[in-house]
């Protein structure tokens, strides 16, 4: 059932100028042997240029599915994908993805994967070493260029993907809980260094997070989505000052807005689970 908060919710992201990415009631639907899984639901919401943006939701409500769709790996069954106002199908060099399991070429070493998008493009040596520098300095990583995948921590392999992703200068930065499989102590280190890439890159940033504390960390807004068929149930700006760094998680306000998130994705994991 479609509430008129989701409604209201929807409204409330999707108001103003033309957002650099739009999701316009988009549905999904998988068939499988089993039968029909509705994913999404004619989902809407937009982000703005420059601005982060983390989804939060209940377990299966279609988080994944709406990025996969964004990033044009997954087609909608309705609706549509705008960037820029312009409606996009199938992947594109405009939106980098960055996944929780690690992507990097294995055989490649963490200067090849930074500048491995760019050698395809064309752009000459001296220039991607230039570019390669640059990301190694940015995620904390001189040293290794020379390094392969298999000599690197999970945590400094999803700093190679970000740089790789960020390296390739896409407009839109969509990640998929980048972070997920990370210690909790490299998980918070790892919110630092992409608060820094973000603030330094000023990308548009859709980010999917289980951890409420994560995505109040980082975002600008914090978007909250419905039990399955997933929908923006509210949407949650956070005003926290930036640059943040890691002091203002024990502040008041930080914790009344983990409350309020918490109490939200209470109210829709037990529908999902009813
Ligand atoms: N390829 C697929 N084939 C069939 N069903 C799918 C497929 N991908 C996703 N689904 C179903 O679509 C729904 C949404 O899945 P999705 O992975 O997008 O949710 P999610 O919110 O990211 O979940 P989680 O938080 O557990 O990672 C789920 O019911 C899932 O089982």
């Amino acid at each position: 059932m479609v509430t008129k908060e989701a409604v209201k919710a929807e409204k409330e992201a999707t108001e103003g100028k033309t957002p650099k990415l739009e999701i316009k009631e988009v549905g999904k639907v998988f068939k499988t042997k089993k039968g029909e899984t509705t994913a999404l639901e004619k989902t809407s919401f937009s982000v703005s240029e420059g601005e982060f943006v983390t989804i939060l939701g209940p377990s299966g409500c279609g988080k994944s599915t709406v990025l996969r769709i964004a990033a044009g790996l997954e087609e909608a069954t309705s609706g549509q994908v705008l960037i820029d106002g312009k409606p996009v199908s199938g992947p594109g060099p405009d939106r980098g993805m960055v996944f929780q399991s690690y992507t990097l070429y294995p055989w490649l070493t963490v200067k090849e994967n930074i500048t491995f998008g760019l050698k395809l493009k064309g752009v000459p040596q001296r220039e991607r070493d230039h570019v390669a520098r640059h990301y190694l300095q940015l995620i904390g990583l001189e040293g290794f260029e020379k390094h392969y995948p298999v000599q690197l921590s999970g945590g400094m392999k999803q700093r190679v993907a970000i740089a790789r992703a960020l390296a390739n200068e896409p407009k839109i930065l969509l990640m998929d809980e980048p972070f997920g499989a990370l210690d909790a102590q490299t998980r918070n280190i790892m919110q630092e260094v992409l608060l820094k890439a973000w603030e330094e890159s000023k990308k548009t940033i859709l980010f999917i997070t289980h951890d409420v504390e994560e995505s109040i960390f980082l975002a600008d807004s914090v978007y909250v989505m419905t039990a399955r068929p997933g929908r923006l149930k509210k949407k949650v700006p956070i005003t926290l000052e930036r640059p943040r760094d890691f002091s203002v998680k024990g502040s008041v306000e930080f914790a009344q807005f983990k409350d309020e998130l918490l109490s939200l994705i209470r109210e829709e994991s037990l529908k999902a689970i009813h």
